[in-house]
């Protein structure tokens, strides 16, 4: 069965927006979980934009699904996190100036970094993913890492799903097919939508968690949040 982890980053956007604390970004996540949303994911980056370090440890106290922490393995994110002590943690190459996640580790040149990194989680008990492109000798070497699962970068899939989908999943298919093959596990996330999710879902069925935030969050201002954290789940079955 694949997951459904709502990332709540831009609900602490419209949040810090005016500097109160509407939306609840606690009553929300609580509700994403009342409404069947199998974990929280949040993105603490370091100048706290959205995610706040402080929301994370409050969100620990409330999320009763599985909690996902991403973002890149600095001395801070990694105290934060082992003091926090979630479900997952997934490792994400990004620099601090980036708008966004756009792209994945480069595991081959980093896997000593890597290693020494998820070794110190899963020593405190915590899951490791790593945030890979789709590419199978990324994948082995986050394996050689140490790490549990994988999380597929699937910006390129969403960004070339309607211009061809078949094209735009094939090294997603691949790249899951061997890490299935390897035991490791698969999880994805990035521009994921109710446009593109289906699709995905029926060519890698074997997906173990899919995270997803921003589309989840837009369509939710038009259907409700409700209804949208059950159209996403509908894509999943
Ligand atoms: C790793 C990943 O794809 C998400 O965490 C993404 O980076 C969301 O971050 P923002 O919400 O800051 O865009
Ligand atoms: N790991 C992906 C994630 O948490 C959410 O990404 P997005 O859906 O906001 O693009």
């Amino acid at each position: 069965m694949t997951k459904l982890s709502v990332n709540v980053n831009k609900i602490a956007t419209l949040r810090n927006s005016r500097g109160g604390n509407n939306p609840d970004l606690l009553k929300v996540s609580k509700d994403i979980e009342r409404f069947g949303g199998q974990g929280i994911t949040v993105h603490p980056r370091p100048d706290e934009r959205h995610i706040r370090y402080q929301d994370v440890r409050d969100l620990k106290q409330i999320v009763n699904t599985e909690f996902n922490i991403e973002g890149y393995p600095s001395d801070d994110f990694c105290k934060l996190v082992c003091e926090v002590c979630p479900t997952q943690v997934t490792l994400v190459p990004d620099s601090p100036d980036q708008l966004t996640s756009n792209h994945g580790w480069d595991t081959k040149h980093n896997v000593a970094f890597l290693t020494d990194i998820t070794q110190r989680f899963k020593t405190a008990g915590i899951r490791v993913s790593i945030f890979i492109d789709a590419d199978i000798e990324m994948a082995e070497y986050a394996l050689k890492a140490g790490a549990d699962r994988i999380e597929l970068y699937t910006e390129p899939y969403a960004s070339g799903y309607t211009h061809n989908r078949e094209l735009a999943i094939a090294p997603f298919v691949e790249t899951a097919n061997h890490c299935k093959s390897i035991g490791l596990g698969i999880n994805a996330g990035h521009d994921l939508s109710l446009e593109n999710l289906q699709y995905f879902h029926e060519r890698i069925p074997f997906t173990d968690e899919v995270s997803i935030g921003h589309a989840l969050i837009c369509d939710a201002l038009y259907s409700g949040l409700k209804q949208t954290v059950h159209a996403y789940l509908e894509c999943l079955k």
